[in-house]
């Protein structure tokens, strides 16, 4: 008896090359509509499923392929003397191969104006019911999802070495496949309804790159990119020149593109182990970087920068003598280009900059499940900030402040940061304390600190903290306030004729 292939394919590419490859291997094909038109236009011989089925495709192609014609022959077991009784009463032949992609759900979603109704009618069915038919009977059907493995595919067939390994490995990436596209289409119901956070939690990934190594050269790591992703994205960013971005360098990238999403205006960011080491921000860019830069010198070194403007021949020669592991810019001049290439280490990375999806949800896995929550978009404006002290911030010193807030916002809990003129000039972040954290953002400051403003990302329980920041000369101070002891420090600010303004939000990064 003939082997029996059932190709039906939306992505109709290279499924001419690989169905000649089957009929020449003796492969009676049978086809969908306009899979079965696109071979029959390339002379290769085929038969419409209708024949099988005995039943024409109805409901504009809503119903062609689900029939027990169809997943009979896909899921009766051979060595089951009963199953292949029940084929033969029933008139069903088996298939021996399957080729079979999806509507292009994604895509569809992806066009621009597309209606609600183009969009459902592109989740579809037939397809992955075939598929998972015959991948759930792998040992007997050999399942092909991916045009990528039509020359892998024939090449074993036409070696007749396919092995279980194989079937199973082509089911595996079936099972995957349809999970992933079903993941899609929940996502999409989701975002229709507004549901936050269903009895399942569905999230899918699609492999970007391996990586060399983890967070430490002992670990394996991957990078996988969100495919409904829209706007900013690490996975779609231009490698302009360097060697490829490891785990770290991605982290730290990203947490540099947070950073930049609260500035407006030309802003650099230096980043070390997900902490911002020096922000600045200028009437351009080179004179933002040259602040980031002066902020701390020393932390910057191997770190990344980050600059939400083009990179101009200025910034660039400034960026050359350091040593960086990635400049991240929306894009580079050619100037700049031909100045920071010179350097073989350095990653130059160009993406086009926007605000950080704030619809999203940041996913942690602890041990035995994951934490879900939305991503941390508390913005506070000027008027929302409540004056609590006899001294009220000069002009300078609550934009400062403004300043100050946006950035402590970023850096890890118990955090501390110290800034002036756009500027910041000590960071203490990640320690048990809060005071610990503001002593460590006043030494880096040194006699900077004086006349600077200090931001807390959260209330502080006694007033020891104000009264480091007194004693460093810092003149204002930005802080969520609500603690029970807010007087404590309240009343220090005013006994030293320091301003002080409370959030009422508080920006814990742990
Ligand atoms: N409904 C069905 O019975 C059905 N059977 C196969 N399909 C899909 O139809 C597409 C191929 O259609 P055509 O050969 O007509 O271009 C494939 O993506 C396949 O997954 C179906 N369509 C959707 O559900």
């Amino acid at each position: 008896m003939k082997k029996r292939a059932l190709i039906s394919v939306s992505n109709k590419q290279n499924i001419v090359a690989f169905a000649k490859g089957l009929v020449e291997l003796d492969y009676e094909i049978i086809s969908t509509g306009g899979t079965l038109k696109t071979l029959m236009d390339a002379n290769v011989p085929a038969v419409a499923v209708e024949q099988v089925t005995g039943f024409p495709e109805i409901l504009n192609g809503r119903v062609k392929t689900l029939h027990p014609n169809v997943h009979g022959g896909l899921l009766a077991k051979r060595v089951d003397q009963d199953h292949m009784k029940q084929l033969r009463e029933n008139h069903i032949e088996p298939f021996d191969l399957v080729v079979v992609n999806l509507y292009p759900f994604k895509q569809t979603l992806e066009k621009e104006g597309v209606s609600a109704e183009e969009i459902i009618e592109n989740i579809d069915i037939g397809g992955p019911t075939m598929l998972r038919s015959a991948a759930k009977n792998f040992n007997d059907v050999m399942v092909v999802v991916d045009p990528a493995d039509y020359d892998l595919a024939l090449k074993s067939l036409r070696n007749e070495s396919i092995t279980f390994k194989f079937r199973q490995r082509l089911a595996a990436k079936v099972f995957r496949h349809t999970a992933n596209y079903d993941a899609m289409i929940a996502n999409y119901f989701l975002t229709e309804t507004g549901e936050k956070f269903p009895e399942s939690y569905t999230v899918t990934y699609e492999k970007a790159q391996t990586l060399r190594y983890g967070e430490n050269p002992h670990q394996e790591a991957a990078f996988y990119k969100n495919p409904l992703q829209n706007g900013m994205s690490l996975a779609t960013a231009k490698q302009l020149h360097g060697k490829e971005l490891s785990y770290n360098n991605i982290q730290d990238a990203n947490a540099a593109l947070e950073i930049l999403a609260e500035y407006n205006e030309p802003t650099a960011v230096a980043v070390k182990h997900m902490n911002p080491c020096g922000i600045g921000m200028g009437e351009t860019i080179a004179e933002a970087f040259q602040l980031a830069y002066d902020a701390d010198p020393i932390s910057i070194f191997g770190g990344i920068v980050a600059l939400n403007r083009e990179v101009d021949s200025q910034t660039a020669a400034m960026l050359k003598d350091i040593f960086l592991e990635i400049v991240l810019a929306p894009s580079f001049t050619e100037e700049a280009l031909a100045v920071l290439t010179q350097k073989k280490n350095i990653r130059l990375l160009a993406l086009e900059m926007s605000s950080t999806d704030v619809t999203s949800y940041k996913l942690t896995t602890v041990h035995g499940g994951a934490l879900i929550q939305s991503k941390d978009n508390g913005f506070i404006k000027e008027g929302e900030l409540e004056a609590v002290t006899t001294r009220l911030p000069s002009e300078k010193e609550l934009q400062d402040l403004l300043f100050a807030w946006k950035a402590v916002k970023h850096v890890k809990s118990n955090a501390i940061v110290l800034a002036k003129g756009k500027q910041t000039i000590g960071i203490g972040a990640g320690q048990m304390n809060r005071v610990g954290a503001a002593k460590i953002a006043i030494e880096q400051a040194a006699e900077k600190a004086s006349g600077s403003v200090m931001a807390s990302d959260a209330f502080f329980p006694m007033p020891d903290t104000v009264e480091e920041a007194t004693r460093a000369g810092v003149t204002a101070i930005i802080q969520p306030g609500g603690s029970k002891r807010d007087q404590d420090s309240i009343d220090v600010c005013n006994q030293h004729g320091i301003a002080m303004v409370f959030t009422g939000m508080r920006h814990f990064k742990h």
